[in-house]
């Protein structure tokens, strides 16, 4: 069943299971955020919601380049399997919201659990943390997906092989065999 798109919490939800990132690239660290998300969320017979940002909150501040549009973004999310996907548009006054409100929008659809990474913030001045989440949600943490020289896959990560120009790299972190990357970057503008 295709995912439906919101752009704020999925009313109705009497029970659920989310997850929530940037998610810039959709690389292999989130792929598998998502899919233990959604193996929890099949096991348990509840709907899966992924949680995301337009523009991701690191391009939102200038620290990053994009690597993935908003709408590619949702497609790969969706094609993981997930039941609803989440785009809030991260602007100056969603980027103020308190830790503690936006946690009230996500109480709002009864998680079971949130999955995220050991490194999630979230909230105004990111003051909030997974031990903040841990006050109100039951919060299920992934292991870092490594890569195979061991270090930890990250969207910054991707970005600094893109900008050196190592696409090989880009094309193996990301783990998207159809990850266009454009001919003109392989061979320099
Ligand atoms: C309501 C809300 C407000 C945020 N405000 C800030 C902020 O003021 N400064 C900041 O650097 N990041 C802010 N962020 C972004 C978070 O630090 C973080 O990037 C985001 O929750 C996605 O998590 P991830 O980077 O682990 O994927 C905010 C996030 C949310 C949900
Ligand atoms: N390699 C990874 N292994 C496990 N979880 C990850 C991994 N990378 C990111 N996550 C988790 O996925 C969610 C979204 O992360 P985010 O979008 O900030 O990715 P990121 O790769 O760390 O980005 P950036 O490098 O821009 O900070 C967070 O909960 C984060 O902890």
């Amino acid at each position: 069943m295709a995912a439906t798109i919101h752009s704020a919490p999925v009313p109705g939800l009497g029970a659920s299971v989310v997850t929530i990132g940037a998610f810039d690239g959709v690389h292999m660290g989130h792929q598998a955020l998502i899919r233990s998300v959604i193996a929890s969320g099949r096991a348990q017979g509840l709907p899966v919601v992924a949680w995301t940002f337009d523009p991701p909150p690191k391009v939102f501040f200038g620290r990053a380049p994009l690597l993935m549009c908003a709408q590619e973004k949702v497609a790969r999310i969706a094609s993981l399997g997930v039941d609803h996907v989440i785009l809030s548009h991260f602007d100056g006054a969603f980027r103020a919201r308190s830790a503690e409100s936006f946690m009230d929008d996500l109480a709002a659809m009864n998680p079971a659990e949130v999955w995220v990474g050991d490194d999630f913030r979230f909230g105004a001045m990111q003051r909030g943390d997974v031990d903040l989440l841990r006050s109100r949600f039951a919060v299920r943490l992934l292991t870092p997906v490594m890569c195979r020289k061991g270090q930890r896959i990250s969207s910054s990560r991707i970005r600094s092989h893109w900008e050196r120009g190592e696409f090989h790299r880009v094309r193996e972190l990301v783990g998207w065999e159809d990850f266009y990357v454009h001919p003109a970057w392989e061979t320099g503008w």
